[in-house]
């Protein structure tokens, strides 16, 4: 049995779907999740980058069915757990029991952090399919923490293992980051769980706040390969963890390797915090939204920060997509 004191959840396979427009390959995904498989990483998620049913004209189509792609990556994983997203409304209980027939042993059920209520109903059902669960509150930013460890508890109430605080737009600053987990700690007795956004380039340094207020489920994706500036990187963060002599059961050699030979090539060019994945942080938006504010800002021939700005004003959520071309419209329109 390998020792982990920090359970790192590679999310590349989900999360970087929005990096890439949803384009991952039956192939791409079995050699990643393979690979990660090797290197001893013990959950993978893996669905379209806004979960489970995602894919479609709001948020983008995938180019190959994410139910083959999770059987892709069950198929080629010894000891790796597959993981799936799951935000209700836009997937169903139907997909997770599809899902959990291909093979995948844990749910991520994702609501924003005002509406872990509508969780209730794919926690049970997660639960009585035997997978492991956890609840996943978005962009923990917008709430102050009162508000976050009361939707916590419902989370915990309705049976999750582990309850993140999800930093989605890359916008929580490290003392906000330790009051949080340390709230959170104090009052729930399941696992806390720490999903950060590299748009302030903080996403280490909060994934490791996190870490010593005792979030012990953390996330990372390989080569920073997730929506905005993407996460926490994975091989980075096992050689930090390494050096703190915390450990995640994760080989890093075989990590360097699979993201420099594997999965830089998926990229179409390096990740890094671009003007666009800057904004996102500083205004306190999506980091998925970004893909969609650029296009539209090329569209309508304005520049996607101030479509970012004013959908961080608007304090605008997942969902809400579509707001980003009536927004990239109506600046069109003002600057006639
Ligand atoms: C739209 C779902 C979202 O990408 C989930 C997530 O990873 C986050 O909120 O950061
Ligand atoms: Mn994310």
């Amino acid at each position: 049995m390998v020792k982990r004191d920090v359970t790192v959840t590679e999310v590349a396979l989900r999360d970087g779907s929005h990096a890439i427009g949803h384009s991952y390959t039956i192939d791409q995904v079995q050699k990643v999740a393979k690979a990660l498989d090797e290197a001893n990483v013990p959950y993978i998620e893996v669905s379209h980058g806004d979960g489970l049913g995602g894919s479609s004209l709001q948020y983008g189509r995938s180019k190959t069915n994410e139910m083959e792609l999770i059987s892709a990556a069950v198929s080629v994983c010894k000891q790796a757990r597959v993981g799936v997203l799951l935000l209700p409304g836009i997937g169903t209980v139907e997909e997770l029991k599809e899902a959990e027939n291909l093979g995948a042993r844990l749910a991520r059920i994702a609501t924003h952090v005002t509406e872990a209520d509508v969780s209730k109903q794919h926690i049970q059902l997660a639960k009585e399919l035997g997978m492991e669960t956890v609840g996943f509150l978005m962009m923990a930013h917008m709430v102050p923490t009162e508000k976050l460890v009361e939707q916590a508890k419902l989370m915990e109430c309705y049976g999750a293992d582990t309850v993140y605080i999800v930093d989605s737009a890359g916008a929580l600053l490290p003392h906000e980051v330790k009051e949080r987990v340390k709230a959170l700690k104090n009052q729930l007795k399941v696992n806390i769980g720490f999903h950060a956004h590299n748009n302030l380039s903080l996403a280490m340094a909060n994934t490791l706040v996190a870490i010593e207020e005792g979030a012990t489920w953390v996330d990372g994706s390989v080569r920073c390969l997730g929506a905005g500036a993407g996460n926490t990187q994975t091989e980075v963060l096992v050689s930090v963890l390494d050096r703190m002599n915390r450990s995640t059961g994760i080989d890093l050699y075989k990590m360097m390797d699979l993201a420099e030979e594997i999965v830089a090539p998926i990229l179409e060019k390096p990740q890094e915090i671009t003007k666009g994945s800057l904004i996102l942080g500083y205004a306190g938006v999506y980091s998925s939204f970004l893909l969609h504010a650029e296009r539209a800002a090329h569209k309508f021939n304005v520049d996607s920060r101030d479509i970012l700005v004013e959908l961080g004003k608007r304090r605008v959520v997942g969902g809400q997509e579509d707001m980003i071309v009536d927004v990239a419209s109506e600046l069109a329109k003002k600057s006639i």
